[in-house]
């Protein structure tokens, strides 16, 4: 173990997600099996001492590559020297609520957030959102956070990318290895759009091969509503898949890949406006994350990607007249 062992800051550390991620990033699995890690645990003081049993069930697996834990909840000392930082810590979302109503609640925790990485966090820093609104929430941290560059904030759609690919192999009884190319647009809320269109099953668009009505009156609500279907089922949302989508978002950011869905900070392409965090098709191609250009947007797929699109509008209006942004 020569190598430097990254610092992974990850806010929210007690909460359900929390438990569900430290595990798996302390056994190699958030940015490979040889790299060593040094986890900063940021709590809100009542749930400190309960962030403080989770490191004790950490060191009980005596991780090979876990070369510290470090807990604590002054947002300067957890992002002092990250490298990667997943703000997790957010009030979930209850049954019957809809993320819109939880702007102002969680706005307040993004931007001193924000700050601290800013003022404390290491060059090459990339930071996960995980806690709702996602898309939001990053955007009002990264306008805290001017000395970094801003495309190093990120939201989490990985999750519902996920759930596209597997709502689709159950629809087409193949395996989820099968499916490629699948595309997640805009906001991680009921409005985003999970695109068939430029999805391909076995070589073959994805949209050819189910009919009209299970795509636009099954598939589109079943993937964009089933955080609220979790919560409904289980009394919680989602935590395990939530957990595992992080890792998948943050290990191809490292190590790289040709297609998965991320929310990044738009440049403007496919007349998304520039600086929104909103989710596209994106490669990682050398530690970064670049939007797939050049695919046809259908007049169908162009209503549904400028709905979204306008909500994360209406959101960062909202925070704006909040003076969070
Ligand atoms: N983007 C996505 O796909 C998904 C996002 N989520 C969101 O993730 C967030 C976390 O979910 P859970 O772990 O289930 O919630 P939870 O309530 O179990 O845990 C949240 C934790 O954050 C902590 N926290 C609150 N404010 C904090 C602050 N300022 N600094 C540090 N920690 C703070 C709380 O003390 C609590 O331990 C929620 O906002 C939820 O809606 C959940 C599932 C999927
Ligand atoms: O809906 C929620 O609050 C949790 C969530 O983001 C999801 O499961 O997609």
């Amino acid at each position: 173990m020569a190598q430097t062992p990254v610092k992974v800051t990850v806010t929210g550390a007690a909460g359900q997600i929390g438990y569900a991620l430290l595990f798996r990033i302390a056994s190699g699995q958030l940015l490979g099996a040889d790299v060593p890690v040094k986890l900063s645990l940021l709590e809100i003081p009542q749930a400190v001492k309960a962030a403080e049993g989770t490191a004790m069930e950490l060191d009980d697996c005596a991780f090979p590559l876990l070369s510290g834990i470090e807990i604590t909840d002054d947002p300067n000392v957890a992002f002092d020297g990250a490298n990667v930082a997943l703000l997790v810590g957010a009030m979930p979302r209850k049954a019957g609520m809809e993320r819109g109503d939880l702007l102002e609640a969680n706005g307040g925790i993004f931007g001193p957030q924000g700050k601290a990485i800013n003022d404390h966090a290491a060059d090459d820093i990339r930071v996960l959102v995980v806690g709702n609104p996602a898309n939001t929430n990053a955007l009002i941290a990264q306008q805290h956070a001017p000395d970094v560059p801003a495309e190093r904030f990120t939201a989490m759609t990985r999750l519902d990318h996920n759930r596209a690919i597997s709502q689709l192999a159950a629809k087409l009884q193949v395996p989820v290895t099968e499916i490629k190319k699948m595309t997640i647009w805009g906001n991680h809320s009921a409005t985003q759009y999970p695109d068939l269109f430029h999805a391909e099953v076995g070589g073959k668009i994805a949209a050819e091969l189910v009919d009209d009505a299970w795509l636009r009156d099954t598939f589109i609500p079943t993937v964009a509503k089933r955080g609220a279907a979790i919560i409904e089922a289980r009394g919680a949302s989602s935590a395990a898949s939530a957990a595992n989508a992080a890792i998948d978002h943050v290990f191809d950011w490292v190590n790289g890949t040709e297609w998965t869905s991320a929310a990044i900070p738009s440049d403007g392409s496919y007349g998304v406006p520039e600086g929104l965090i909103s989710s596209f098709p994106v490669a990682s191609r050398n530690g970064r994350w670049e939007i797939i250009q050049g695919l046809e947007i259908d007049a169908f797929s162009r209503e549904r990607i400028d709905a979204s699109v306008r909500e994360l509008e209406e959101e960062r209006e909202a925070v704006r007249s909040l003076g969070l942004i």
